[in-house]
């Protein structure tokens, strides 16, 4: 039997790519030197694409592949991928939530409590000869039994919001609307207004036209000269401007940042900042999880050409 081709977006480590290619003829978008005419000569064999959350499938790509079936991808975050265009078409889109969520909110955590701590300063503090040099290290900000904001409680941010309660932490949370799987946690809806009542903000919302900046200047400038802003969905769901700008002026104290716009090559201005922290957008990025996200993509995509049901769907 012929094997069926898939364009293949991004990379992905060897334990995905050998039971992909056991399974299907996968064409590397990625290897390609002129995409353009990659697309063009494979295009029209296509049934399916694999990608992962940050490279999608753009619109070039999807009218490329007019026998497109099916797309999988790598990440639980899909809007990089035209969804509308796809259900248009008939083509299903599937993605690999849950196996995720607890990493994410892992590393989230960890993020708010190194740049707490002053974490990364410190190791440097002592890497540096300074611990012996100047003395002791400058003292930082307390994290337990402050109150934190979590802007939308999905399955990560109800992880997140569950590790902190472990620290003692206040959970407030906004959503379109109250959970009862929340019944302890403080409903306040209006984003400004879960910022006014924070000193954490934890934006875990999925991207989409909806969400776009809804972290704007008026959240940021709530949160306050104390207040941290936690990022470990999209980058698109804070404006970035505001951002930079509340940061070098400290209206916002201080930022922990797993996404940027146009990452990987985020804006210089960050770089210049010593009240933010910086991750290179790896919060699923354990050996464990992300064996289990190439397992979903793979078997997905051999669920939809052996006409079993979806995995996990997106459409
Ligand atoms: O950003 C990562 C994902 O969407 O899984």
């Amino acid at each position: 039997m012929t094997k069926p081709d898939i364009l293949q977006v991004g990379y992905y480590p060897e334990w995905d790519q050998v039971p992909l290619d056991a399974a299907f003829t996968m064409h590397k978008y990625f290897e390609a030197e002129d995409k353009a005419a990659f697309l063009e000569k494979v295009g029209p064999s296509i049934k399916g694409i694999a990608t992962r959350g940050e490279l999608g499938a753009d619109q070039a790509m999807l009218d490329a592949c007019p026998n497109l079936e099916v797309v999988s991808v790598y990440g639980v975050g899909y809007d990089s991928v035209d969804v509308a265009t796809c259900t248009a078409r008939g083509i299903h889109v599937t993605n690999t939530p849950d196996v995720l969520t607890n990493d994410v909110a892992d590393l989230g955590v960890a993020m708010m409590l190194a740049q707490s701590r002053g974490m990364i300063g410190a190791s440097q503090w002592v890497r540096d000869g300074s611990w012996n040099s100047k003395g002791l290290y400058p003292l930082q900000s307390r994290v337990w039994g402050k109150k934190v904001g979590v802007l939308g409680l999905g399955r990560i941010g109800f992880e997140v919001a569950k590790r902190l309660a472990g620290f003692d932490l206040e959970i407030a949370y906004s959503d379109v609307s109250a959970k009862d799987y929340a019944p302890d946690w403080t409903f306040i809806q209006d984003p400004i207004a879960l910022a006014e009542h924070a000193d954490f903000l934890f934006v875990t919302l999925a991207a989409s036209a909806e969400t776009r900046h809804i972290v704007n200047a008026d959240v940021l400038n709530a949160l306050g000269p104390n207040g941290m802003v936690i990022n470990i969905s999209r980058a698109a769901n804070i404006d970035e401007e505001a951002l930079l700008t509340a940061l070098e002026n400290k209206t916002l104290g201080a930022a922990a940042l797993d996404v940027f716009e146009g990452e990987p090559a985020l804006n210089p201005r960050f770089l210049a900042l010593d009240n933010v922290m910086v991750q290179p957008h790896h919060a699923s990025g354990t050996y464990e999880t992300r064996k289990a996200m190439g397992k979903l993509v793979h078997d997905n995509l051999v669920a939809h050409f052996a006409n079993q049901p979806l995995l996990t769907k997106v459409n």
